[in-house]
Formats: C-alpha cells, sequence, structure tokens
C-alpha cells in the first residue's frame, strides 16, 4: 500500500460517513460514553449508547458496526457485548471490540475468549488494545496495572520487531485486524503493517481517548475495509489532537479544542499533517 492510496482512501472514508450518517451502536464504559458519543456526532455519524442485554441484539442488527469496550466492565455489560457481538459477526456487521484493561483481570481476559469463541471468519472484526493488553490477549499472564500501558510495552527500538510480529500473530489467528494504539499506533492485517505518528502527549494525560479511538475506528468501519478505516481513525484523531494541542492551556480546554478539531478537520490537513508508514511484507 502506498501513503498516497491510503490517503485517497481516507477522503472516500470521511466523506462516506458524512453522506450516510450510519448508526454506530456503542457499548462502552461510562468513563468516557459522553465523549465517544460526541465523536460519533463531530464526524458524521449517528451515536447509539445502547447496553441493557435484553435490547442490544435488534439495535445492533440495525446499526452499520458495533463498538465493544470492557471498560469499567459490569455483569449487564458482559452480557450485551456477548450478545450484540454474535449478532453482527452472524451478519458481517462490522465490529470492533476495545480490550481495555484485559490486562489486568482474568474476569475481562474470559469475557475476551468467549466473545472470540463466537468468532464468525469472514465478519469483519478490529481487535483494539495498548500494546500491553495485545500481549495479554496472545497469552501473557495478568500483569499490567491499571488500563494504561506498561512503559516496557511502549513500542520502541528494542522491542519494535517483536511488538510487529506479536501483532501479526493476534491478526492471523483471529482473522481481524490488530490496532495496537500508543505515541506509535500499529494496524496489522497479519500481512501489511502501518505505522502511524500522528497525536501528541496532551492526549494521553486525558481519560477516554483510546474508547474515543475505538468509537471513531468503528464510524469509519461502518463504510470502509477494517484496515484503511482503523489508519484512518488514528491519523484524523492524531491530527485533531495536534491541532488541539496549540489551542489549549490545559487538559479542560484540550477537550473542549479536541472536540472542535474532530469536528472542523479538512481533507488538507489531513494531507499536510499525515504521518503513517507502511512496513513491507516480512519486514
Ligand atoms: N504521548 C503521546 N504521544 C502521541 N500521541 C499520543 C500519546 N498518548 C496518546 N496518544 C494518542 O492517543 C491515542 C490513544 O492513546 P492510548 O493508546 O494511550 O489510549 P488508551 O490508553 O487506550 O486510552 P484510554 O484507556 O484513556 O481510553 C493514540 O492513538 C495516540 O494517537
Ligand atoms: C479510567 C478508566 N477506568 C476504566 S475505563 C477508563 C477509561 C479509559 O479506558
Amino acid at each position: 500500500m502506498f501513503k498516497d492510496q491510503m490517503l485517497e482512501e481516507i477522503y472516500q472514508i470521511r466523506s462516506a460517513v458524512q453522506v450516510k450518517a450510519p448508526l454506530i451502536h456503542c457499548i462502552t464504559n461510562p468513563i468516557s460514553i459522553h465523549d465517544c458519543a460526541n465523536v460519533v456526532l463531530a464526524v458524521g455519524g449517528r451515536p447509539m449508547m445502547a447496553e441493557h442485554p435484553a435490547e442490544v441484539e435488534e439495535i445492533t442488527v440495525t446499526a452499520g458496526a458495533l463498538a465493544l469496550n470492557l471498560g469499567n466492565i459490569t455483569d449487564a455489560r458482559k452480557a450485551s457485548i456477548l450478545i450484540a457481538g454474535k449478532a453482527a459477526m452472524r451478519r458481517g456487521i462490522p465490529v470492533i471490540l476495545d480490550m481495555v484493561g484485559i490486562g489486568c483481570s482474568h474476569f475481562r481476559k474470559e469475557i475476551t475468549e468467549a466473545f472470540l469463541k463466537q468468532r464468525t471468519s469472514g465478519a469483519p472484526l478490529i481487535l483494539k488494545g495498548n500494546m500491553s493488553e495485545l500481549k495479554a490477549l496472545a497469552g501473557g499472564g495478568c500483569i499490567v496495572s491499571g488500563v494504561d500501558v506498561d512503559p516496557k510495552d511502549v513500542l520502541s527500538e528494542t522491542n519494535r520487531e517483536e511488538t510487529i510480529q506479536l501483532a501479526k500473530t493476534v491478526a492471523n489467528t483471529w482473522s481481524a485486524v490488530v490496532l495496537a494504539s500508543g505515541k506509535t499506533d500499529l494496524v496489522t492485517d497479519g500481512k501489511e503493517v502501518c505505522l502511524i505518528d500522528n497525536g501528541c502527549e496532551m492526549m494521553g494525560r486525558i481519560t477516554g481517548t483510546g474508547c474515543m479511538l475505538n468509537v471513531l475506528t468503528a464510524a469509519y468501519m461502518s463504510v470502509g475495509k477494517p484496515m484503511a478505516a482503523a489508519v484512518a481513525a488514528c491519523v484524523v484523531l492524531g491530527i485533531s489532537g495536534e491541532m488541539a494541542a496549540g489551542q489549549s492551556r490545559g487538559t479542560g480546554s484540550f477537550q473542549i479544542a479536541f472536540q472542535d478539531a474532530l469536528s472542523c478537520i479538512q481533507d488538507e490537513d489531513i494531507q499536510n499533517y499525515m504521518r503513517i508508514s507502511f512496513l513491507e511484507a516480512g519486514e
């Protein structure tokens, strides 16, 4: 894949969401649920944050994509994630699962395994997490403290090869796209690997940036292929953060500026500021 080709795909995805206004069903944590709904609205989608197990199937089947998130998990959300996930995969409705905290709780690991047991091959799926969460899914023990990435797992020159290999293995194991977020985001379908270097330090100082990336990716998946959707979401969210950082005095005003930037960002901002690189297969 070439950078210019990806740029064209990002323009098309953004425009399709604006034209089609897809319904994005989100089952996500209450810490960032309000920000998540606003992110979907900012890019032209229609968010619905429904999580009662008795109704989620009916809602999912009418949606363009389903965004699931393990943060602040409850019994009700556990049940609804499994019901909605199964319904979506059976119908080929794109799903993204954000494995928040899977590295620090056996309960969340079990939910993820139960979700993946229902995997319908061919249905579009993205598995998302920070590098520590990805490691936990791939068989690492429950060793992480909290929902943030363990500093030693942050993508660096030292762990680059093993991190890329791990992400590819997870993608191939589940026939999914993997989105490992962080200072540098990594997206892979198991063959191609794209590294995205947009974003800024301030994005890590407010809560729920990863959750926002999750629902934004879902919005883009409703109209585009999973790999392009994930790259588009990392690029758009990252550049919006960069634009907002220049307009804000601290984390409070940053949140407002961030939403402003997400709703105002233009294709030319993406062309000017996108920082992505592709690795050749086998690299
Ligand atoms: N230090 C940083 N430098 C550059 N970009 C960052 C930084 N921290 C976060 N980001 C951006 O924010 C996005 C989400 O970050 P991260 O992976 O840290 O989220 P997370 O830990 O899942 O967040 P949360 O659990 O609060 O929802 C990344 O895709 C990246 O664009
Ligand atoms: C702080 C926090 N705790 C559970 S979920 C969440 C939001 C970021 O994932």
